[in-house]
């Protein structure tokens, strides 16, 4: 497949192009923001990792960029890598390949730049299992009644608590250090998934609090503990909606974000959120399938969770991938891989790996134990979502003793996850 007749493919390297990204891009994403507002905000367009589609005129037809992580956090590592992202077709060339094409070239600058693997948020769940991307991380949203109860935790009551309007001249630095530090927590193990705002135009994206983006709300709200020695333990991001039904208070906490180092922070935080006067509910963003909070509240039916796909993974480089993370067990495992995208994974592999210790992948004329795609190893890249799940749909073939030490070694206790969509 090839870009439509009279269109090519160029890097999107100047910010002199912003306001022609932005009207485009509100082609690909509509939105109710001005364009003068938006050209007012901190964009996080990593320019020189970003390319366009222009058609004869010079007018963008698509675009697509990818952030260079540095600490792409996976099992047991911390490794490099790319996010996809501002992903976008117009609407007049869509269904003519444009995408396919995208991705093609984000597969070999990637693997040019020396990145095994590419993450992204999807825009709708469909697009991107065809490009060999799995569906690496499953995030929960909460909407927790005012007043939950929460189990006890030691430690919680001593903590302080500081409550401020955001400003992120004061707040960023220490917020955004929490944030990363989240990453390795707990100790020794980590949060697979956990990317930070490494990039100096993430970090300013996720300082912002522009009041165009704020939908008539109130200007975000920071939530810190800390412990009797000053330092801080953990923050929550948040805007009260206000509303009543019938002379009865009815707003919503509206979470943008939540980290907690230790448990005792965690509810403490929660206590706080869940007993803010004139608010009716708490709802979350993002949180990762075993967020404290889920095993605080003695009654979890009642936040009414909802579960949907947050983190999809694309293994580019096989050996390289499978050999930088960590494995929960020991495993000695022989698979066999197709990958019609990038031909160099296909074959078979021996995986030999230590638990929580050193990992080797070559290639091998073994005969396999297992049999998948490559998309099913990035849905198991990050520990979260199980080989033998795949297996139970068909994904993933082999015998059911291969199946459940393969399942067990790709494994992590942590739940993968993120606290943004980005
Ligand atoms: C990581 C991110 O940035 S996610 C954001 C993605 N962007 C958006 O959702 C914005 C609105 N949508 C768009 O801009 C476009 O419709 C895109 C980018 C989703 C698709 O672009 P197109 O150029 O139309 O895709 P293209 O023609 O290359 O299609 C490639 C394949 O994907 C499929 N596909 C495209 N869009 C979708 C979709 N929304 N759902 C399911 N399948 C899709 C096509 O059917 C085609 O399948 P096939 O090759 O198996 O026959």
């Amino acid at each position: 497949m090839q870009l439509p007749a009279g269109t090519q493919l160029v890097p999107l390297d100047s910010r002199d192009r912003l306001e022609e990204v932005l009207r485009f891009d509100a082609w690909a994403y509509p939105t109710g923001v001005a364009i003068s507002d938006l050209l007012e905000l901190a964009i996080p367009l990593p320019w020189g990792r970003a390319w366009g589609v222009e058609n004869e005129a010079g007018e963008l037809a698509a675009m697509y960029a990818a952030y260079t992580l540095a600490s792409f956090p996976v099992p047991g590592a911390v490794v490099p890598g790319a996010w996809l992202t501002w992903v976008g077709v117009h609407p007049g060339y869509r269904r003519r390949g444009i995408l396919r094409e995208l991705i093609a070239h984000h597969f070999a600058d990637c693997l040019s730049r020396g990145e095994a693997i590419s993450g992204l948020n999807a825009a709708e769940a469909g697009i991107y299992g065809r490009f060999g991307y799995g569906m690496a991380a499953t995030q929960v949203s909460l909407t927790i009644p005012r007043g939950a109860s929460l189990r006890d935790v030691a430690g919680s009551a001593e903590l302080l608590v500081e409550l401020r309007e955001w400003d992120a001249g004061r707040d960023g630095a220490e917020i955004a250090a929490l944030h990363a530090g989240y990453a390795a927590v707990p100790e020794g193990l980590g949060r697979p998934g956990w990317v930070t705002w490494e990039t100096a135009g993430l970090r300013a994206s996720a300082d912002q609090d522009a009041p165009a983006l704020r939908e008539g709300l109130e200007a975000e709200r920071l939530l810190v503990v800390r412990d009797t020695a000053g330092a801080p333990r953990g923050y929550a991001r948040f805007r009260r909606k206000p509303g009543w039904k019938r002379n009865v208070p009815d707003g919503t906490v509206e979470l943008r974000d939540v980290v907690a180092l230790d448990a005792a922070a965690a509810h403490r935080i929660w206590s706080v959120l869940l007993d803010l006067d004139l608010m009716a509910r708490v709802e979350t963003g993002p949180l990762t399938t075993d967020d404290p909070i889920l095993t605080l509240l003695v009654d979890a039916r009642s936040a009414m969770p909802v579960t949907n796909d947050l983190e999809w993974v694309r293994i580019l480089d096989l050996p390289r991938a499978l050999a930088e993370r960590r494995y929960a067990a020991p495993i000695d495992v022989v698979l066999e891989v197709t990958d019609a995208l990038v031909p160099a994974n296909a074959g078979r592999w021996r995986v030999v790996a230590e638990a929580y210790g050193h990992a080797e992948v070559t290639q091998t004329a073994e005969e396999p134990d297992l049999w998948l795609d490559i998309r099913e190893l990035g849905a198991a890249h990050l520990g979260a979502t199980s080989l033998a799940a795949l297996a139970q749909a068909g994904l993933v073939r082999g015998d059911t003793q291969a199946i459940a030490r393969a399942g067990t070694a790709w494994s992590w206790p942590i739940a993968a996850g993120a606290s943004w969509v980005f």
